[in-house]
């Protein structure tokens, strides 16, 4: 069997390990345009903020240790193009600028995506920079080193988690986001406010419900002119979401309006010999039982070890995804799951919030920190849809409880109750989690009451 692999990130990666654990005489191929591969983009921040000491240590996989395990591995080649009738792709040997054709049994896309560049008038200058790979993390390292001033364009995860970094390296640093808060999609204004105001104590300039119009080079630097405002600066960055990577096989298989492809359960396309896998693929999203896209390297393994259990008979099911994340921005975590109370009035479902602030454990205790949760659930069926934390204490593993309540699609009355341990060094004698389920039972009583 001839596997044809496009793409060795994270879900290219894990599908070839798991292809070839449980296949060991498939004939692997993956063509990679970089020179690397498993590079974890997440970390960037954190070495652009020279938290990471050795930036090797953000690969966890090498060509190397892909080819001992039998992969054939064609770094510097780029696909150039999939033909699904002859089950076929033409590759380009980027270093000799060399095409071949070669046939495949079974096709793995796993393409990922590419940050989205609007069509804006200067957005060709060599100040307006992109961060998505190793490439652009080395550019942005030596970049950073001539700019004193940064803008940062697009207040999602990664401008939030880029804004911070740069705050703390002596730059003075700009984020702009059409929306009016940073961070919208991810939480509500009850934590965005303190969000805001931690960029403002560390010198953040933010341009909030701004739109940019142009970019202009200048003798001095780049001007960014927006619907509202004009702003100097040496460097810009651009991070308003990605888009996935998948125009090769557009046409061929079943894609979201965005181009993301359409998988079964078992992570196989439309077409039964083409799976894919990550970035490059659609989720399904369990808070809402409906597709959706969602880049994350969560889902891009988790997906890519399903590629190698289901290549040649579907075995195991995909469990779809919450989204679950989260970030660490000065000294607070901050996480969410599932949906947020727009998000889900969005998606027309019947929904209801409960925020709650409480100490996550006693204050006889030496010290003790706030905890400021959301609980976003339906009135009428009890499900939880989602939740988010944000503390000065490490609360990231509650996202994850909360996660697995709305995979198991638990209700405010199963978490309002389930066991949890309790111990003063560590909560009450109810978690906190325990106590804002139970806010919400409150909420659901005041109103059949009222
Ligand atoms: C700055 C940043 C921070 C992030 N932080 C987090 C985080 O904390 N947590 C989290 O869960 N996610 C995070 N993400 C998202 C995560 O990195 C992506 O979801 C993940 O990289 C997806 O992996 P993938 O393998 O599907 O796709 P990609 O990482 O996009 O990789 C696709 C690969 O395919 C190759 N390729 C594409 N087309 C071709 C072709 N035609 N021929 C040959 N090769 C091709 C590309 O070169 C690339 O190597 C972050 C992303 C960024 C940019
Ligand atoms: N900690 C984590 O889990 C992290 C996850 N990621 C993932 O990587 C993916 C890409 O991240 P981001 O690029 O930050 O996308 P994002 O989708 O998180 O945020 C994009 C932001 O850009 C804004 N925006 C969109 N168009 C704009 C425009 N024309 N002008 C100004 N602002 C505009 C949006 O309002 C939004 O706030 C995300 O899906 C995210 O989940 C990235 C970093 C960290």
């Amino acid at each position: 069997m001839k596997v044809t692999v496009v793409g060795c990130t994270h879900a290219g990666t894990f599908a070839i390990k798991q292809i070839l654990a449980e296949h060991p005489d498939a004939e692997v191929t993956v063509y990679e345009r970089n020179d690397v591969i498993s590079f974890l983009s997440c970390g960037i921040a954190l070495y652009l903020g020279g938290k990471v000491a050795d930036p090797q240590g953000l690969f966890y996989s090498s060509p190397e240790e892909l080819q001992k395990l039998g992969a054939n591995v064609q770094m510097n080649h780029n696909v150039l193009a999939i033909d699904p009738d002859q089950k076929t792709v033409t590759v380009e040997d980027l270093t000799n600028h060399a095409q071949t054709t070669e046939s495949y049994d079974k096709l793995v896309m796993t393409s990922g995506s590419w940050p989205i560049v609007p069509k804006i008038p200067g957005i060709d200058s060599d100040r307006v920079k992109l961060c998505k790979n190793w490439a652009h993390a080395q550019a942005l390292i030596e970049d950073a080193k001539e700019a004193k001033r940064i803008t940062v364009i697009g207040a999602g995860y990664i401008g939030a988690e880029l804004a911070e970094a740069y705050s703390t390296t002596g730059h003075d640093v700009t984020l702009i986001d059409a929306m009016a808060r940073v961070m919208p999609k991810y939480f509500d204004a009850d934590f965005t406010d303190v969000i805001e105001q931690d960029y403002r104590d560390h010198g953040v300039q933010l341009a909030l419900g701004e739109t940019v119009e142009s970019f202009t080079d200048s003798a001095t630097g780049l001007t960014i002119k927006t619907d509202k405002n004009s702003y100097e600066t040496d460097l810009a960055i651009l991070c308003i979401g990605f888009r996935p990577n998948t125009d090769l096989l557009k046409g061929k298989v079943d894609m979201a309006p965005n181009g993301a492809i359409i998988t079964d359960d078992y992570m196989r396309s439309s077409n039964p010999d083409i799976f894919a896998a990550g970035d490059s693929a659609a989720v399904h999203y369990n808070p809402t039982h409906q597709n959706a896209y969602i880049p994350l390297a969560t889902n891009a393994v988790r997906q890519g070890i399903l590629v190698g259990k289901n290549l040649v008979k579907p075995t195991v099911k995909y469990m779809g995804t919450q989204s679950s994340s989260g970030l660490a921005l000065y000294d607070r975590t901050i996480v969410s799951t599932g949906l947020t109370l727009a998000a889900a009035k969005q998606q027309g479902l019947n929904a209801e919030q409960v925020i709650v602030e409480d100490n996550y454990r006693p204050e006889f205790m030496p010290s003790t920190e706030p905890v400021l949760m959301s609980l976003v659930f339906d009135p009428d069926t009890h499900r939880i849809l989602g939740g988010a934390l944000m503390s000065k204490y490490d609360v990231s593993q509650s996202a994850n409880t909360l996660s697995v309540c709305i995979q198991n699609e638990n209700t405010i009355d199963d978490l309002a109750m389930v066991d949890m341990l309790f111990q003063p060094n560590f909560d009450r004698p109810f978690n906190y989690l325990n106590i804002l389920a139970q806010a919400a039972q409150a909420k659901v009583a005041q109103s059949v009451n009222a």
